[in-house]
Formats: structure tokens, sequence, C-alpha cells
């Protein structure tokens, strides 16, 4: 039977200007897309950091090349967020997002566009431009990275950034993307524990994805180069918060766990990222990883994991079982044989699930 709704008349009037607003901007919308135009608006926690955010956004209007970007994001428009007005509506609740933010090197200029080729491109491409700890997020990508020059898939409801960073220990580097990604379960623990919610138990998959009741939700990507003794890092972050497509996402299973309750949003995620990142990074950097890797081998999925690893010894195939027992200083597997010999298991290169493969080295 169909339903008779009564609209009030201002209620009426209301919606019909909405909807008119709304055409307007998809027209307005896919003209830009159609162009292959790309808009950035640039956002800042402070006054001081407002006058960097006005000073790149000159400097990209301006200097010619001065903002690299990829082949498809010829046209780029930049904003500043407070020149942005009716044409353009910023899908990400900057106020939200800066009000919770308290870290005080990173995340506080926050560059917003509603859909990037990859916000891992846009960091380390403009490396040197962009101010230490600048972050990059994206509504959508349509050529997101993964590790191992995989395609990354970047729909809608998922929080997708990039920020950058510098490290001067060549040693340490292969352990940050274990700190960023104990930044993330750490940053929803918070967060749980701040909005009343039942726990959201993720999990680390070594060496950098993260799963959710057995379903993969999110990955890191760290990549960097050298110059004049600095690493310039650009750390990626994806991690699927409102679609449950291809798996599942953080809110459906919150759900599940208690149905009607508030739901996470990227931005308190993202500001209890880097809130959580500074701390951790900070330790990582005095005091080293393995103050922190108690915290991550319980929240990783392998401690006592028995691995299979097969070797070819005089042509012939050999298998063996060892167990994980944490990682090594160089941020490999640590693992041990019934024997209760040493070795540091790395992957072969050859198999998308890295722990098909794994090649072993006896330690000493
Ligand atoms: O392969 C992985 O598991 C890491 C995936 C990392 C994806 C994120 S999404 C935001 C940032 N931009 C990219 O293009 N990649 C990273």
């Amino acid at each position: 039977m169909p339903l008779a709704v009564r609209i009030h008349p201002f209620a009426a009037a209301v919606t019909a200007a909405t909807v008119a607003a709304v055409i307007h901007l998809r027209r307005r919308r896919a003209h830009i897309n159609a162009m292959g135009s790309t808009l950035l608006v640039l956002f800042a926690k402070s006054n001081e950091e407002l006058k960097l955010a006005q000073s790149l956004k000159l400097k990209f209007e301006t200097t010619t090349d001065a903002l690299k970007v990829s082949e498809e994001e010829k046209e780029v428009k930049v904003l500043l967020g407070s020149d942005v007005g009716s044409t353009c509506q910023v899908n990400f609740g900057v106020g939200l997002y800066m009000d919770s933010l308290v870290a005080t090197r990173f995340g506080r200029l926050l560059l917003w566009s509603p859909r990037l080729s990859s916000t891992h491109d846009l960091v380390s491409k403009n490396f040197h431009e962009l101010p230490l700890g600048t972050v990059c997020i994206t509504d959508i990508q349509f050529k997101g990275r993964g590790r191992s020059k995989n395609v990354w898939d970047s729909p809608l409801g998922c929080l997708l950034f990039s920020f950058t960073l510098q490290m001067e220990d060549g040693r340490k580097l292969p352990l940050l993307q274990y700190i960023v990604s104990l930044a993330v379960t750490e940053a929803i623990k918070q967060l749980c524990r701040d909005k009343g919610l039942p726990q959201l138990d993720v999990k680390i998959k070594w060496p950098n994805d993260l799963y959710l009741e057995g379903l993969k939700v999110g990955g890191i990507l760290c990549t960097s180069s050298y110059q004049s003794k600095f690493f310039n890092v650009s750390a990626g972050v994806g991690l699927n918060v409102d679609n449950e497509k291809p798996t599942t996402c953080l809110n459906t299973v919150l759900e599940k766990l208690r149905p009607n309750s508030s739901k996470l949003t990227r931005e308190e995620i993202l500001a209890s990222f880097f809130n959580k990142f500074e701390e951790l990074f900070d330790i990582f950097l005095n005091e080293g990883f393995n103050v922190l890797e108690d915290l991550y081998c319980k929240t990783w999925l392998h401690s006592g994991q028995k691995v299979v690893i097969e070797e070819k010894i005089d042509g012939r195939s050999i298998q063996s079982e060892v167990t994980i027992k944490g990682l090594t200083s160089s941020g490999y597997l640590l693992a041990t044989d019934k024997q209760k010999n040493s070795y540091e298991l790395h992957p072969d290169g050859n198999s998308f699930d890295f722990f098909k493969g794994l090649v072993r080295r006896k330690l000493e």
C-alpha cells in the first residue's frame, strides 16, 4: 500500500531549494571531474600553520610546477579552507578533526581532496615543499598504491591518508611501518574507550596488514628516499571505516557488537592516530623498538604460529616446521625449531601472501 506523506510547506520549500543546490553541485562536480581537474583544500590547526598554508598556496599558484601531481591531475585548484564557498563541499569534518588533534608535530597541516590518484604519490612527490608532518587525505583514490606495486582499492567510506616524516637512523627505518600499524590499532582502541564503545580488536598481520574478525580492513605503506643524512619518509594508511565491501569495515563490526551504537568517524580516527603516532614515534626514536615489542606482539596475529619452511637441499625439497616467536632487530620474523635453533624468516618475494615461501637464515 502506498504511503501518504504530508510535507510541511516550509519543509517542501527547503527540500526544493536543497534539491536544486545538490543538482547544481553535482553538475559542477561532474564538470570538474570531466575536465580532469583536481581540488586540493588546505587546512591548518594554528595561526602559525595557517601562515604556512597561505604561503604554500601562493607558491603553488605562482610557480609553475611547484606542485607535482600525476598525469591525470593536470589542472589542480588549490584553496584555503576559509576560501571554500558554496560551490564546493568539503566532505571531511575538519573542525571535529582539528579539535580532537593534540599532536604537536603531525597532522596539523591538512590537505583534503575529494578525489586523488593517490595521497601517497602526492606527499612523496612534494615531500620538500610540504612542512614535515603534513597529511594529505582524500575521499576516493583512483590509483591507490599498495606495497610491491599492488593496486589499492580505495572506495568511499575508507580513511585514505599519507603524511611525511624524517628519520636519521637507517637501522630503525624498517621498523617504522610497525609503529604506524600500532598507532592505528591503538588509536582505534583509545577511541572506542573514549566513546564508551565495545573494543574493536584490530590485529596486525605481519608486516603491514590490518585485520578485524579474520578479514582484512586496512594496510600500511611506508616508502623513503635518502638525502643529506636524512630518510624522507612518506607513510600511508588505508583503513575501511564505513564500507562493507569488499570484506568488512569497523562500523559494521561495531554495529554487530552493539546495535545502534554511535559510529567511528574518519575525522576522529585520523586525529586519534596522530595523537598515538606522535607518542609511539617518540618512544621508538628515544628508547628503541624493544620497549614497544611486547605491545606489538600482543597486537599481531602470529605469536606461536607454526610455519612450514620449504628448502631445496641437494636438489631435494625438504620441509621443516618452525614456530614464530617475535621480531628480529632488523624487523624480520624470529622463529625457532624443535631443537631450539633460532632463525630469521624473510619473504622470498614471489608470493602475495608473505607467509608462503618464507626463507630462513640461521641466527648465531
Ligand atoms: O599494500 C598494502 O597493504 C598497503 C596499502 C596502503 C594503502 C594506502 S591508502 C592511502 C595511501 N595512498 C596510497 O596510494 N596508498 C596508501
